[in-house]
């Protein structure tokens, strides 16, 4: 049963600048999914970081309602949306922003100590996800500045799951790093994601959106496009495109026949492989 994790209706964001208005998202009817690796593609200035911003209540939006498990968070003061962000959201961002002082595991303590829970239990969390991350013991005591770019990532990927968010919005998050760091970095995000964390992912990047369940392609402040890609499986050898039948998305709305569009224009399941399907929508898009 698909569940919806935040409900947009009529979402607009607006910014002045100079004078003039630049209306940058347009009455934005949307659903994020529980479970899914949502993937929010389109154009430079699309106004992609801007949703992401106002679905993860970094930022409140002009007019309409923003849902998170039903409740309304676009008519919070900041002070309580920042309550919201640290009780229920993690954030990966292409610049990292670790603490340069603090060491590896320091920062990520940190960051689960801002929830009031035993710092006990918060170590053990921590050391957990370093390791699962790939992060090896002799990194936890480095600073930021003795990491390499995959590695400080990797850190920031823990922190950003140390409080247990219910969902992660990431932002470009290999935007920095060279091609093995980004895949390594992408093959984390895929596994949390398998592990049943929701996650929200901005890029321009095509290697990272197969990563994703279901495509959202933005132009000018409105979704024009939706795929649903069905869960990534390095097994299938997804990435060239070689195998993956997609199977049912989180929301189980693929089924890998048949193309057909849904109520809400998704485009579901079809006979090929999953880069064959990006591709085709991203032309269909004229990305
Ligand atoms: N804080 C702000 N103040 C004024 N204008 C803004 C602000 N944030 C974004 N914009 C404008 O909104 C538009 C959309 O920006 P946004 O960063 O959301 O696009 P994007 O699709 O993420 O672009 P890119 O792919 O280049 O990162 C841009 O024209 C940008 O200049």
């Amino acid at each position: 049963m698909v569940k919806s994790l935040i409900t947009t209706q009529k979402l607009c964001k607006t910014f002045s600048k100079g004078g003039q208005q630049q209306h940058v998202l347009k009455n934005m009817d949307l659903d994020i999914y529980e479970g899914d690796f949502t993937v929010i593609m389109g154009s430079s200035g699309s106004g992609k970081s801007t949703l992401l911003y106002a679905l993860s209540g970094m930022d409140k939006p002009t007019l309409g309602e923003i849902r998170f498990a039903g409740r309304e968070i676009s008519k919070l003061s900041h002070d309580q949306l920042a309550l919201f962000r640290r009780d229920h959201c993690g954030f990966v961002f292409q610049q990292i922003y670790l603490l340069d002082n603090m060491s590896v595991l320091d920062n990520v303590l940190a960051a689960g100590l801002l929830q009031a829970r035993k710092k006990k239990a918060v170590a053990e969390k921590a050391k957990e996800l370093l390791k699962r991350v790939g992060l090896a013991e002799e990194a936890w005591g480095k600073f930021p500045s003795q990491l390499s770019g995959g590695e400080a990532q990797r850190a920031g990927i823990v922190r950003a799951l140390i409080h247990e968010p219910d969902i992660v919005f990431a932002d470009e998050p290999t935007g920095a790093l060279n091609s093995a760091s980004s895949m390594a970095v992408l093959d984390i995000l895929t596994e949390i994601n398998a592990g049943g964390q929701s996650m929200v992912m901005v890029t321009h990047d095509l290697k990272s959106a197969l990563r994703g369940s279901r495509i959202l392609y933005l132009r000018d402040g409105i979704v024009c496009g939706k795929l649903a890609l069905g869960r990534y499986s390095a097994a299938a050898g997804a990435e060239d495109g070689l195998a993956a039948r997609a199977g049912a998305s989180a929301g189980g709305s693929t089924d890998g026949s048949t193309v057909t569009r849904t109520e809400d224009g998704t485009v579901a399941g079809d006979d090929s492989s999953r880069l064959e399907r990006l591709n085709r929508f991203l032309a269909e898009m004229g990305w």
